[in-house]
């Protein structure tokens, strides 16, 4: 357990480590030695840059990977904000421990640990068109869970989320902390039809007019309108980052819930990358709100990590060219000479 208290966030989230610019020096001047013309490998190259930056080593590596999907169940499903049933949330958990779902199949393809971490699905948090979602003890709990499932170590952390329900609050904590009106958050989730999408909009609206009094305050929004899988993935990324480990952020769900550490700290997810821009429609905005460029833009709109997992592919391109490609020097090929 890290955080007895919200002030206890508040407080890490001020004083978070920065990345090592050694490392991210001395990884950018290997980037012109290598044998190609220099910035060819376009964003490949500020991806091993990075890398080395959060992982606070010249040659970045990738021999051990994590992903962690964090469950949750979701009172406002009363309201029938999603097609499905939350019984689909356990029934999921259960279908990862079996190797069935499009995970399991990205993060063995990835090369990665897959980690599942079911957060009370038995006691949903409650509906919040009329009560936070969670009180402070439920939140810590989660919050610290999340923290708890980092390993101390690991190369990289690939965050994603399970819970029936979840896309209504991603929005709800996306409008109150960004503005704009809820339409302009609320996406479509598991695929709900027209009439459901009003419905939805309408339930985030009553939130936030239920929550007015707190929404300035991004931790009492992360409670009041979140789940326990979003505020576990946010206590998973301060954990990532004191540890030292980057992290690829999954789609709107997994954005929208680290949303309140960056308005608690504007430097709070540097060592974040957003790994898809997914086809929730939000989801795009918010990632422009939060100033982060997501590296693949394929259509997605599962969760479970799967845009996270399909980045760590590409990350394993940017290494693979950073690590394994001879210098000019190396191999006897002549640099660039002309003007
Ligand atoms: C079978 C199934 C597998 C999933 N895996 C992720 N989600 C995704 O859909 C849910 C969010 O959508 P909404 O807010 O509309 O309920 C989350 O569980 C999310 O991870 C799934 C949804 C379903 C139905
Ligand atoms: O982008 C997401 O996170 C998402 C989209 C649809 C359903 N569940 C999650």
């Amino acid at each position: 357990m890290q955080f007895r208290s919200l002030d206890d966030i508040r407080s890490a989230c001020r004083d978070l480590p920065a990345g090592n610019e050694t490392s991210a020096a001395a990884a950018a001047a290997r980037q012109d030695q290598l044998t190609k013309p220099t910035g060819s490998l376009g964003q490949l190259e500020a991806l091993a840059v990075w890398l080395a930056r959060w992982q606070g080593q010249a040659v970045p590596r990738l021999d051990d990977v994590s992903v962690i999907v964090f469950a949750g169940n979701h009172g406002v499903t009363a309201q029938g904000v999603s097609p499905y049933p939350a019984a689909v949330t356990a029934q999921m958990v259960a279908n990862y421990a079996r190797g069935g779902a499009a995970i399991n199949q990205l993060a063995t393809l990835a090369q990665a640990k897959l980690t599942v971490v079911p957060l009370d699905l038995d006691r949903p948090t409650a509906d919040f068109t009329g009560a936070p979602a969670m009180d402070v003890a439920q939140f810590l709990d989660a919050v610290n869970a999340g923290y708890d499932a980092v390993p101390a170590r690991c190369a990289l952390l690939a965050l994603g989320e399970m819970g029936i329900g979840n896309t209504t609050a991603a929005a709800a904590i996306a409008a109150a902390l960004l503005g704009g009106d809820a339409a302009s958050w609320v996406g479509r989730g598991a695929g709900i039809g027209d009439d459901g999408l009003r419905l939805k909009q309408e339930v985030v609206d009553m939130a936030l007019a239920r929550h007015r009094a707190v929404l300035g305050d991004p931790l009492a929004v992360a409670m009041s309108l979140g789940g326990r899988e979003l505020a576990a993935i946010l206590g998973a990324t301060v954990a990532a980052r004191r540890h030292g480990i980057p992290v690829l952020l999954d789609g709107f769900v997994c954005t929208a819930a680290v949303l309140p550490l960056l308005k608690l700290n504007a430097d709070a997810l540097s060592h974040c990358q957003a790994a898809h821009v997914s086809a929730e429609a939000g989801h795009r905005a918010l990632l422009a709100a939060m100033k982060l460029n997501p590296l693949l833009d394929l259509g997605m709109r599962l969760g479970e990590a799967s845009g996270a997992a399909a980045a760590i592919l590409l990350l394993r391109a940017a290494v693979a060219c950073h690590a394994g490609m001879a210098t000019f020097a190396e191999a006897g090929v002549a640099e660039r000479s002309g003007p």
